[in-house]
């Protein structure tokens, strides 16, 4: 469960990235977070995951404080980030095995976590090579990777999906739901809106740093009397 209540965050004292956001996204959800360019989707990210502190309100991630209670929040989740160029130098297996070490995964289980996700990602010849090698898509599978070897009960992933093919897209999608149905939280950011209308249980939509809507997808159509897709809602929304 990820919980935030009244938060804000300005850069430079001026621009205002988030103002007064208020989410609770339960157990047992898939979770899309949705907005235009400069929306305030990261800043939200990075003030969930501890990254940068919010300068108003709370945020707790399965009511652990992410400030006050910092490392038992942060055992709580685990978090994709936007670009995957990092740890360029590791073996793919060095970097899942520094991922376990961090997290502290028992040898055996981090093994057989390690073989069941490069199979499903089509990585296990690539676990040799150093990530700096991979192609953009590689990486981005070997940074999810990377999370799930630890199995946190919250998934944070922002735009997860960019530059995977359509089999690890499929994959990761498909394990998005296995893992909300099995009672877990899944939230994740996205441009590509016909993924949020198929895959999301809710989806909220921030513009300017503000939420100009959150619920289900039906909602949203009765809230605008409308029959139209997502992605049609969104733009009309987000062109006001
Ligand atoms: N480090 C920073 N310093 C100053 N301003 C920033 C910084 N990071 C973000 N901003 C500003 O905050 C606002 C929100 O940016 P943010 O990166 O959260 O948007 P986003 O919704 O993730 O956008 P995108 O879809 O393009 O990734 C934008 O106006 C952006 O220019």
């Amino acid at each position: 469960m990820i919980e935030l209540k009244g938060v804000a965050k300005s850069y430079n004292g001026t621009t205002k990235a988030v103002d007064q956001l208020d989410l609770t996204i339960p157990k047992g959800e898939i979770f899309g977070f949705l907005g235009p360019n400069g929306a305030g989707k990261t800043t939200t990210i990075k003030m969930i995951t501890g990254i940068i502190r919010p300068d108003q309100g709370e945020i707790r991630i399965n009511g652990k404080h992410i400030e006050k209670d910092a490392i038992a929040a942060k055992r709580q989740f685990g978090y994709v980030p936007d670009s995957p160029d990092l740890f360029l130098r590791l073996k793919g297996l060095e970097y899942l095995s520094f991922m376990a070490d961090i997290y502290e995964v028992p040898e055996q289980v981090r093994k057989e976590r390690i073989l069941q996700l490069a199979e499903r990602f089509d990585m296990t010849e690539a676990l040799g090579d150093t990530i700096q090698s991979y192609s953009h898509g590689m990486r981005q599978k070997i940074m999810i990777m990377g999370v799930l070897v630890h199995h946190p009960e919250v998934w944070i992933l922002d735009e997860p999906l960019t530059g995977l093919d359509p089999k690890s897209s499929y994959t990761l999608k498909e394990m998005m739901r296995e893992h909300a149905d099995s009672g877990r939280t899944v939230f994740f950011s996205t441009h590509v809106l016909e993924v949020a209308e198929k895959l999301c249980d809710r989806v909220a939509i921030i513009n300017k740093g503000h939420i100009l809507f959150c619920g289900t997808f039906p909602e949203m159509q009765q809230h605008f009397q409308s029959n139209h897709s997502l992605e049609s809602l969104f733009l009309e929304l987000t062109q006001a």
